[in-house]
Formats: structure tokens, sequence, C-alpha cells
């Protein structure tokens, strides 16, 4: 699969008072055309950061300290604020976790969906209220709707709204950050379904972001862990499925329930996240890794391609082992 997406060594950073927070830290990853990426990890680990880099959202105090991100051969960075929107929208548009903050709330929805065709493609105006119609029922909403304000939708609806806006214009990436994690979990369902469907129909890639392991583990091709600013394994959704690698993505996935099979007791993670103004020296996750080795407190293991994907830990990255013969070794 051709990559689309290619970010590499992406760094970002946060001023605060108490000091710099290395909020994103070398992270390399890509997407291939048509691919669903996951980014897992706990709260704080820097996944919205990650997304906000790639789509130019930070914000002061968030500054882009290096890297590169590469869309579909355009070097994202490189660009200026206006040749940036010009691309946003048409090649790569995001859904955000609450609805009002990608909506205009004191806009009609119709308004809201002509503008954003009508700003990319100037010579559509005739036929941009036609196209909000389709864009409604694509996402089963009532063409009806589009006389709406935001506020008179339901939480579910607004966010359908916002997936037929990032639809408008055919991006060949949707960035979904934490998209229905606002939602009850029918409507949840509902959403998740659409997206799926239109995905498979459009066929655009997505980088979805949740810290929802086992939605991930539902609807993407491959998953990126964080932990800590750090991508720690990345791995095709079958492996992860099969056992993951990575002893945090371990003791991620023994902090759902299992998606079947019989009930059993949560393990979850002892302790907390690092502070990312001061990060452990060697591996970030040392301090709360059951399985840890001696040099994992002084030396940062570095993210090595392998048989089973990529993987930051150095109980696999100096021998390259199996998951079967890292456990085997530590037994
Ligand atoms: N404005 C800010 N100033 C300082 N630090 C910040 C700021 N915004 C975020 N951070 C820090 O950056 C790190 C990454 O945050 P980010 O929101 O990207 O994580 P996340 O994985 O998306 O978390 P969540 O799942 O809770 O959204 C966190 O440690 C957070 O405290």
């Amino acid at each position: 699969m051709a990559d689309l997406l290619r970010v590499h060594n992406l760094s970002i950073e946060y001023a605060s008072p108490r000091g710099v927070v290395k909020a994103v830290d070398e992270v390399s990853f890509s997407i291939g055309k048509g691919e669903i990426f996951g980014l897992a990890g706990e709260s704080g680990c820097g996944k919205s950061t990650t997304a906000f880099g790639i789509s130019r959202l930070l914000r002061h105090p968030a500054k882009l300290t290096g890297g590169s991100v590469l869309l579909d051969g355009t070097e994202l960075t490189a660009l200026s604020d206006e040749e940036f929107d010009r691309l946003r929208w048409s090649k790569l548009s995001i859904v955000l976790q609450s609805a009002m903050n990608n909506l205009n709330p004191v806009l009609k929805i119709r308004d809201q969906l002509v503008d954003a065709i009508v700003a990319h493609e100037p010579e559509a105006r005739r036929e941009a209220l036609q196209r909000a119609a389709h864009l409604m029922k694509l996402v089963d909403l009532p063409a009806d709707r589009l006389d709406s304000y935001p506020h008179e939708l339901s939480g579910g609806m607004r966010q359908r709204v916002v997936i037929a806006m990032a639809m408008a214009l055919k991006p060949s990436l949707v960035i979904m950050d934490e998209p229905t994690t606002a939602l009850d979990v029918v409507v949840q369902n509902g959403i998740i379904r659409k997206i799926l469907e239109l995905q498979k129909e459009f066929g655009f890639s997505i980088l979805f972001i949740t810290h929802d392991l086992p939605l991930m583990l539902e609807m993407c091709d491959r998953i990126g862990i964080m932990y800590a600013g750090k991508l720690v394994e990345v791995s095709a959704r079958e492996e992860i499925l099969r056992g993951a690698r990575h002893p945090y993505t371990q003791g991620l996935l023994g902090s759902f329930p299992a998606l079947s099979g019989p009930k059993q007791r949560l393990a979850g993670i002892p302790g907390n996240p690092p502070d990312l103004i001061r990060p452990p020296a060697g591996c970030r996750f040392f301090p709360r890794c059951s399985q840890a080795v001696a040099k994992c407190q002084t030396l940062q293991p570095a993210l090595k391609q392998d048989n089973w994907g990529q993987i930051a830990c150095h109980l696999y990255t100096e021998e390259g082992l199996s998951r079967e013969q890292a456990s085997a070794a530590r037994e």
C-alpha cells in the first residue's frame, strides 16, 4: 500500500511556567492510501497534539520544534498559512471530539456546508446547495435539517454534520480526534458504522485518535501506541489482537474488558505517566514496567522495524525477538 501521509520525527513542545512540556517527541509513522490508522494511549500522551501538529491547529503556547509531515508528496510544515488553507478540507480535514468546536454556532448548517464548498470551489456556487443536501443524505440526516442552527440538533446529529463537512471536498485524509467520545454508546455505534461506510465508499485514509483501545481494535487496520510523548509500538490490528508486544500495550489492553470470552478482573497499569517536563532518562515506561531490565532505566529504546511491526522496547529491539521468544527469555 502506497503511503499517503509520512510523519517523521515530529516534535512539539508547550511552554509552561514550570518549564518546557515535550508533548510529542520525535514521533514517526506513516498512513497508507485508504488505510485506517489508529493512535491510542492514555490521556496526556500526546495524541491530540500530534493531530493538531499535522493539521496546523497548534496554538500558543504549543510550538512545532522539528520534524516533517509529508502528505501525498507535499511537505506541510513548509507551507505558508495561505497555502495550507487551500489544502484544508480539500486534501485533509479534521473531526474533533466536540462538534461545537467544528461548527459555527451562529450559522445555519446550510450556510456552513455551502461556505465550505464555495471557499474551495468558487465555481461550484450554483450547485453548492444541492451538494450540501447530498452530504446530509450521506450521513443519514434529513435535508430539512439544513435550516437548523447547530444548537437545534442533538449531539449525534451535530457530529454527523461535522463528518459531512469533512467529506464535502473529498479529502484524501480525515483526522478524527475522539469523534464519538462525547456521545452515548448507541449514537457512537451508529456514527462509527457511518464513518466506516463512507470510508469504504470514498476510500480516504483516516487517522483515528481515541483512548478507547477496544473500539480502535474493531475499526483500524494498524495501530500506533503512544506513551508520554513517544510512539512505542506500531502493529497491525491482527497482531495486537493476537497479543500485544510492548509491555505498555499489554497493560493498556488489560485495562479494558475483553472483547469476547469470560469476564476477567481488569488489571490496569499501576502508577502514573511521567512528568513531560522532566521525563525519565531511559525508557519512559520504565518506572511502571513489570518486565524492565537494567538498561531500561538509562537507555532510551529507539522505535525499530521488525517482522511484526515497529517497537521501541529493549525486550525486542536488541535481539529482534518475537513476542513468544521475548516472553520465554523473560521466564
Ligand atoms: N496548553 C498547554 N500547556 C502546557 N501543556 C499542555 C498544553 N496542552 C497540552 N499540554 C500537555 O501536553 C501533553 C499532551 O497532551 P495531549 O492533549 O496531546 O494528549 P492526549 O493524548 O491527546 O490526551 P487526551 O486523551 O486527554 O486528549 C500533556 O501532558 C498535556 O498536559
